[in-house]
């Protein structure tokens, strides 16, 4: 009789242990799959200023996060000159503002610049050769001797030619564009980023290589490839590399262009150069590779493959990131158009718009460097990976593994430097005297120009790794903004729809964006 009373609840108690017992193993089995897919991350840092931690799986899911919001998460979890941690896919992001940290971290043997981008990039998937003997170091020995020491001091006559074919690619690019209504409609990110290597590619491979069609078109092809194929293969299963390499890249199509035209011309001219005497930088600049093969004669580190590899490194850092902030420049000019007729008045101040003129204009200096400091490309800078665990003198300990840097666009965003921040003036950096003459303003002593590197604007990076191609790039921007405003009238189509999108830590240009433009009467 009792028996039978209890049997429904008997039955109830057994269906529900088989309930239990199944989603028990369930949970199991996926809490073991799912730490089996969790990438292995390095022990977290820890004394620092706003102290987090995370939970293996919160640590995954602000790791996807980063990817699409890294922009607004970093801005969020600001805290000025404090020291403060975000999970990204692969390690800890260990953001410093105070200057002593920062000053501890920048140059620091325990961290490595090359490593922190290899996170980015998948160098290690994304290799030209395998090349067990590579030296981080001497090659950016290298890439600052050929920018700094070459290119830099060479700009002032390579300025003709490089205003002369912008203005030659701009206006023919957009004079084959059709009118509607008085405008022409032009998707300005891919035009920037066309007519700024039209510029740069001669300069850096010299114009006989460049006019060879499948060279040239390889060379505009390759760094998005590279990037896009460095992005994809840190999301895909090891196993299926070698088939989503050969997807996305073809077979490493452009590459293979590249190294077939670059080979024989560098192993030529390294065994000539080899045959010379050194007797120092005798021959004028020609071409960044040529000048790169002449600073490297002799050194036996230097092989043709390194060689190329030198070259392939700095065509990829010099290409993308300069249309990418005038694509930024040209938005703000849409946003603040009382911007223009100063601009313009400016640059018609001056019948010769040499380059020493150029580059000292108080205010076209001053609007490009509000640009940067309110609409950087990137919001964090100065990315170092620790390479030994290190401990910082007044706190943050960083096991090694995890990335440190700087929240540049918070700091340029600091009202305690830059009153207030959130508003744009574009003449911020200068001021008038009574006489009217522009000058630097005594708010902003010292930090006028669009190339300072210092800790108030540590977009450029920070210490002696700082951006070697930082002069190159702002005469580049400059000429640009330039001929735009001198020549142009422009406003964006569709004013309210985003310009950019976001990208780990990266305001990446829409390329759907459309620009109407027409060119100035009387110009
Ligand atoms: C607006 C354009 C550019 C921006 C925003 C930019 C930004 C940067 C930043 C933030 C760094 C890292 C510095 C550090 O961590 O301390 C860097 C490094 C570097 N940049 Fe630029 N850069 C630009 C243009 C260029 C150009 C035009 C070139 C070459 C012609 C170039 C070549 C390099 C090289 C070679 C490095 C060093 C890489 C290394 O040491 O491994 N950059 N750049």
């Amino acid at each position: 009789m009792i028996a039978y009373a209890w049997a429904p609840f008997d039955n109830v108690f057994f269906g529900c242990g088989i309930l239990f017992g199944g989603i028990a193993v369930f949970l199991l089995l996926l809490t073991a799959w799912f730490n089996s897919i969790l990438p292995s991350f390095p022990e977290p840092p820890s004394g620092l200023d706003v102290p987090t931690s995370f939970s293996p799986i919160s640590r995954w899911v602000w790791g996807k996060k980063w990817l699409l919001q890294g922009r607004n998460l970093l801005i969020k979890a600001h805290a000025p000159r404090q020291s403060y941690m975000l999970p990204t896919p692969k390690n800890y992001c260990v953001f410093i503002s105070n200057e002593q940290n920062i000053k501890e971290f920048a140059s620091n043997p325990d961290f490595s610049l090359n490593q922190a981008y290899d996170d980015l990039f998948s160098y290690k998937h994304n290799k030209l050769y395998h090349d067990q003997q590579e030296s981080a170091l001497i090659n950016q020995q290298y890439y600052f001797r050929v920018l700094r020491e070459g290119l830099t001091t060479k700009l002032a006559g390579l300025y003709p030619y490089m205003y002369e074919t912008l203005v030659k690619e701009m206006d023919g690019h957009i004079s084959r564009k059709s009118e509607v209504n008085g405008w022409k409609s032009i998707h300005y990110y891919p035009f920037l980023e066309y007519v700024t290597v039209s510029m740069i590619g001669p300069i850096f491979w010299g114009q006989p290589l460049w006019d060879v069609p499948e060279f040239q078109d390889a060379a505009r092809r390759f760094p998005a490839q590279y990037f896009k194929f460095g992005e994809i293969v840190q999301h895909v299963p090891k196993i299926t590399i070698p088939l989503v390499k050969y997807a996305v890249t073809g077979g490493n199509k452009y590459r293979n262009v590249l190294i077939k035209h670059l080979l024989p011309i560098i192993r030529k001219q390294l065994s000539e150069e080899a045959k010379q005497e050194k007797t120092g930088d005798e021959s004028p600049f020609c071409d960044i590779m040529q000048d790169a093969i002449r600073m490297v004669r002799g050194k036996a580190y230097w092989t043709p493959e390194r060689v190329i590899l030198l070259l392939e490194s700095l065509w990829r850092a010099g290409g993308h990131s300069v249309p990418m902030t005038i694509a930024h420049i040209v938005n703000s000019l849409c946003e603040h158009p009382e911007y223009f007729e100063p601009l313009r008045e400016e640059l018609q101040q001056h019948q010769d718009m040499d380059f020493k003129t150029l580059e000292s204009l108080p205010l076209a200096n001053s609007f490009m460097k509000e640009v940067i400091r309110t609409r950087p490309l990137d919001s964090a800078s100065t990315r170092r990976k620790a390479m030994k665990t290190h401990t910082f003198q007044n706190g943050p300990h960083v096991p090694a593994g995890n990335i440190v840097c700087i929240p540049s666009l918070s700091i340029m965003n600091d009202a305690s430097i830059y009153p207030n921040p959130q508003v744009f003036d574009g003449f911020r950096f200068v001021t008038a005297n009574d006489a009217g003459m522009v000058n630097e303003s005594p708010d902003m002593k010292g930090m006028s120009k669009v190339t300072d590197v210092n800790l108030k604007f540590p977009f450029w990076g920070y210490g002696k790794e700082a951006c070697p191609g930082r002069f190159f790039a702002s005469i580049e921007m400059k000429i640009v903004m330039a001929i735009l405003v001198s020549r142009y009238d422009f406003k964006l189509a569709k004013p309210e729809t985003p310009t950019s999108w976001s990208w780990r830590t990266i305001a990446v240009p829409r390329r759907d964006s459309v620009l109407l433009i027409r060119e100035r009467s009387g110009e």
